[in-house]
Formats: structure tokens, sequence, C-alpha cells
């Protein structure tokens, strides 16, 4: 070895600079300044540094609180109500029953779903919250994620603060809420929220997905992670594409997979932890103005082969979202995904917002009196999605207000 360090140019993680990478090689002096600098990396002192090792796991303890985190969001028969509905999406929700959107109303119906009978959590581990109902308490003064705690359901968090247009492409977008994100993450865990959600949009016409929303989306879900973790709670990662369009199943597959491919990708880039996160896609559907509509069994096939094919087995579950399929639809698709006779090696359940709560929404339709009737659409719903995600569902066992309604919303960007 003489007095430079050959840099082996098989990767870009960042143990020196771009410059230093591009050169392929540095001063020893230089080089020893910045292990130096680094002395959980000066365990060996190779002559030539392989990048593709010079990064970290979290410690032990952090890998295992974050494992234990996701493993219980996904235990067997459990999945989550997604109740983080932003301030303008409550007020489509609210719209659709006559009921006016304020921070009352807003704060009376997550009272109604947060103090449904305690068995609710046999079959939710799992609440995703908005940052305004963390913080609200219910008519006695118990604090929402109390009341999730005395049910046995961990409070999770909306850290996202929407999607917006990325410029030049074509009507595609991408999600902000980075900048201060560390800092909310910290503050969340003391509030008690041991994970959070980021939801990302993709689109599916001829010329979308771009590369341009491809990249960007998938590398700011990975940072999204990566910052989550550094602050001990899980991140869901949600590359959610829309079912709008006249696209066929195959169509659908094969964007899946794309997406999933970029996003796992990123994941791997940013060195996050796959073992203490979870995946919220969309399932593989047709698309919802597509003539020939698929069957629960062609769902189920084109679901678990793009899994198959992009998600590493690290993963312990996914939580798929229920995007505008019906309350009853949502949970054949699920059962149906976990017959599936294929490898399956991650939990498949749910974290459903409109296909939890349409027909609670619709049983309450914002009078007192009907608190106890939109519970008990809550209950038979999360229990219908438990036995889903068993395999276990038969289909038009249950009922509900709003059960085979269609709740698609055109170009649902939100
Ligand atoms: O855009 P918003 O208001 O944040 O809401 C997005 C919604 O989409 C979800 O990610 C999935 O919801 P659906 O199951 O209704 O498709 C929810 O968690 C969330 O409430």
């Amino acid at each position: 070895m003489d007095e430079y360090v050959q840099v082996r140019q098989q990767s870009s993680y960042l143990l020196f600079t771009p410059l230093d990478y591009k050169i392929g090689k540095m001063k020893m002096d230089i080089f020893l300044n910045i292990l130096a600098s680094k002395p959980n990396r000066l365990s060996c002192l190779p002559a030539t540094v392989d990048m593709t090792t010079s990064w970290n796991y979290p410690d032990a303890a952090l890998r295992a609180e974050l494992k234990k985190i996701a493993d219980a969001i996904v235990a067997p028969g459990k999945g989550i109500l997604a109740a983080d509905e932003s301030v303008p999406t409550v007020g489509k929700r609210f719209a659709d029953i006559g009921i006016e959107n304020t921070e009352d109303n807003r704060r009376k119906y997550r009272q109604l779903l947060f103090t449904t009978d305690p068995a609710i959590g046999q079959y939710i581990s799992g609440v995703i919250l908005f940052h305004e109902s963390l913080y609200q308490k219910a008519d006695d003064g118990t604090p929402f994620p109390e009341l999730l705690k005395q049910r046995g359901i961990i409070p999770g968090i909306k850290v996202d603060s929407g999607v917006v247009p990325l410029f030049g492409s074509n009507d595609e977008s991408t999600t902000q809420g980075l900048d201060d994100l560390a800092k909310r993450c910290a503050q969340y865990k003391k509030d008690g929220c041991h994970f959070a959600k980021w939801r990302c949009v993709l689109k599916i016409n001829p010329q979308t997905p771009s590369i341009q929303a491809l990249i960007e989306n998938a590398n700011v879900l990975a940072r999204y992670a990566s910052i989550c973790q550094a602050n001990r709670i899980v991140p869901i990662v949600e590359p959610e594409i829309l079912p709008d369009g006249g696209h066929d199943i195959l169509i659908c597959q094969k964007t899946t997979e794309t997406v999933l491919a970029y996003v796992y990708k990123a994941l791997a880039d940013h060195n996050v932890y796959l073992e203490g996160t979870l995946l919220k896609p969309n399932m593989v559907t047709s698309g919802q103005s597509c003539a020939n509509k698929s069957t629960p069994a062609q769902v189920a096939e084109a679901t678990v082969t793009a899994l198959q094919r992009r998600l590493p087995p690290a993963v312990p579950g996914v939580t798929f979202l229920s995007g505008g399929q019906s309350e009853e639809e949502a949970t054949v698709n699920l059962n149906a995904i976990n017959q599936f006779p294929g490898k399956r090696p991650w939990a498949l359940t749910f974290s459903y917002g409109r296909a939890l709560q349409a027909s609670v929404l619709r049983a309450w339709g914002g009078k007192d009196e009907n608190i106890k009737a939109g519970q008990e659409e809550l209950m038979k719903r999360a229990k219908a999605n438990s036995e889903a995600s068993l395999g276990k569902y038969v289909a038009g066992s249950v009922s509900g207000k709003a059960g085979d309604a269609g709740l698609f919303i055109k170009d649902h960007a939100y």
C-alpha cells in the first residue's frame, strides 16, 4: 500500500465526498482523518476500502424495538384502522352525510371510533391518527391515544403534509413534509406514536408513471423511512397507484412491480432496516373504468405475484389500502389474497380508511343517538377484515350500511 488508498467505485454510499468517489483514490492522511471521525468504521483498515460495506445497521436495541412494533401491528388476525384523513378529506366524508366539517365534529367522530367496545382490539392493532386528533380528548377528558392504548391498539401518525405537483410532469405528484420531519417524529414518539405513515401517489396512463415520478417518490419515501427509524418510529411506506383509468389488471401489475422495484432500491440506498418497516400498497386490480373487471382470484394472483417479485421477505407485513373499493370488495379481495396458494412470506392485512368507515359514517349520520350503531358497524367490518387477513372470510357473511357501495373518488389526490 503506498500513500494512496484505492477506493472501489462500486457504490455511492457516502463515506467519501462525491469528488473523492470520482477520483477513486485519496491521500492516506485524508483517508485516516475521515476514518478517525467515524470511529465505528475503524475496526478494520483494509488497503482497499469497499464502499458497499461502509454503512451501518441501526444498533441492536433500535432494531429490536422497530421489529417488535412492526410485528405487533401485523400480528395474526390484526390490521390497521386508517383514521388519518386530513381536514379537507374529512370534509368530503362529512359532506356525504350532511355534517359540517368543524374541529368539534371531527373530534366527536373520532371519539365514536376510539370508544368502540374494547373487543375491537382483537381485530385492530394500530390506528393512524391525524395530527389534530393525536391531541384531542374524549368528552370525559381522556386523550385519544390513551383510549387506543386501553384497547391494546398502537397509536400511529400520518406525517406527510400532502401531495404537490411535480413541475414539468404529466400531472404527476410528489409528497412533501421532510423539512421538519425529524423534529416532529421525536415529539410524536414522546407523545405515544410508535409508527407513522407517508403516502405517495402514482398514476397509470400511457405516459405515467414517469421516471421522474418513480425516482422522486421512491426517494422521498426512503428519506421519510430513514428519519422515522432514527426516531424509533416504524415507517409505513405507502406508494399508492391510483385505480383511475381504463387499464387492465396486467398493466396495474407491471406498474406495481416497477414502482416497488424503485421503492425497495431507494430504501436500500438509504440503509432502511426493512424488518422495522411495513408496506402499504394498492392491491393489483383493473382500472376503475376498465370494462373487464378483475375477479378476486385474479386480484389475488396479480397482487401476490407482484409482491413475490419485488418485496423482500425481511419486511414483516403488507397493510393494503382500500383505494375506493367497496367495503365488501376490499374484504373479499383481501381474503382471496390470503387464500392464494403461492409463497407469501409476509403478513398480508389491511390498513383501510374508506373500507372500514363508510358504513360507520352512514349509521352515525352525525347524531348522538346513533353512536352505538356506528360503533357496531366498525366492529362488524373490523372482524370481517380480521377474518380476511387469515383467509377465513365467507363472502357476503357481513352486511353493512355501505356494504357494496363503491367508494371510488375520481382522481383521488386529496
Ligand atoms: O389524503 P389524506 O387526506 O391524507 O388521506 C389519505 C387516505 O388514504 C389512505 O392512505 C388510504 O385510505 P383508503 O383505504 O380509503 O384508500 C388513508 O390512510 C388516508 O386517510
